[in-house]
């Protein structure tokens, strides 16, 4: 069953298209991974698909209704990011006692190890946690629900590295116990792969690929070897990526659709490209480099 069906969703602010006819939809029981880079609109997907915003056009149903100010929605659906305030008149003890009311399925046992186990001070304001630990209070908020729909945005903003390994150990384990629908959006991809079933890679607005992670992982490959010879390879594949290397050299990503002996007869060398890699050079928006930029400033 589709939890989650998008069809030529469109968000438009002014003139800026956040999305641009975003189409496909998300099974039952599978964590997605919602990768992107900065400004691509994985937040304001999210925040449709939660109910909280409108779309300007195309249709989106989640749990086969509408998601804006849906009250079936908002009971199934945690929605997490690191933006997410609380009363400050209440301590966390008070704000989880509070979920533990508001939530269906609150799991009152798993959240009180969590609590216990990040260290957490009952008697403490949220406000006043630092930004790491504010990020780990919210994600067992959004473990807890054990919502259909849980929505994690950017979640291990501020965490350090111990506590985010930590989180996505939790997240596996309990989705395991208890299968539900679960996006997370990240811009660290080899970070979160380990815990993803399917990827969403969205572009300007657009879906530019959603398959299992696995395929991702086969999806290109890298050629390097003498340019000429790269080059002649190349001239009727589609590349992803090309960069030269040293006086004569290139290495290119391509999809991986060839035989790979074929390749290496001529002298190339073939190479596994990661699911991290290949997002960003499938999402990049500017030729060459972030090297361009002082290779092309004036000598002074
Ligand atoms: N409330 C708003 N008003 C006007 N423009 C907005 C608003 N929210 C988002 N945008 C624009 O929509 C586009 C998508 O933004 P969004 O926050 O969804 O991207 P994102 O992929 O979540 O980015 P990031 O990874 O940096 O958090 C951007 O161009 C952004 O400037």
């Amino acid at each position: 069953m589709n939890v989650v069906a998008c069809k030529e969703l469109t968000k438009q602010y002014g003139e800026n298209k956040a999305l641009d006819g975003l189409t496909f939809t998300l099974n039952e029981n599978t964590i997605t991974g919602l990768i992107g880079r900065n400004g691509a609109g994985k937040t304001t997907l999210l925040k449709i698909l939660a109910g909280f915003w409108y779309e300007t056009s195309g249709d989106v149903q989640v749990f086969s209704v509408h998601p804006f100010n849906s009250l079936s929605v908002s009971a199934n659906t945690v929605f997490i990011d690191d933006q997410m305030t609380f009363s400050n008149s209440l301590t966390l003890k008070e704000l989880l006692n509070e979920a533990d009311r508001f939530y269906e399925n609150w799991d009152t046992d798993l959240a009180e190890r969590l609590f216990q186990y990040f260290g957490f001070d009952p008697y403490e304001i949220h406000e006043n946690l630092s930004k790491g630990k504010k990020s780990t209070f919210n994600m067992i908020i959004g473990l807890a629900a054990k919502c259909a729909l849980t929505i994690f945005d950017e979640p291990t903003t501020g965490m350090d590295a111990a506590v985010r390994k930590d989180f996505y150990r939790a997240l596996l384990k309990d989705y395991l116990a208890h299968p539900r629908t679960i996006i997370i959006s990240s811009h660290h991809l080899d970070e979160v792969e380990d815990v993803l079933e399917d990827v969403l890679l969205i572009n300007e607005g657009k879906d530019y690929l959603h398959l299992p992670i696995d395929e991702l992982k086969e999806y290109a490959v890298g050629l390097s070897g003498k340019s000429a010879i790269v080059r002649q390879w190349i001239s009727n594949k589609e590349v992803i990526y090309s960069q030269n290397v040293g006086f004569d050299n290139s290495y290119v990503v391509v999809k991986n659709d060839f035989e790979h002996e074929s390749a290496k007869r001529l002298g190339m060398e073939v190479s596994p490209v990661t699911p991290s890699d290949l997002c960003v050079y499938l999402t990049n928006q500017t030729e060459g480099g972030i090297d361009d930029v002082f290779n092309k400033r004036d000598p002074k």
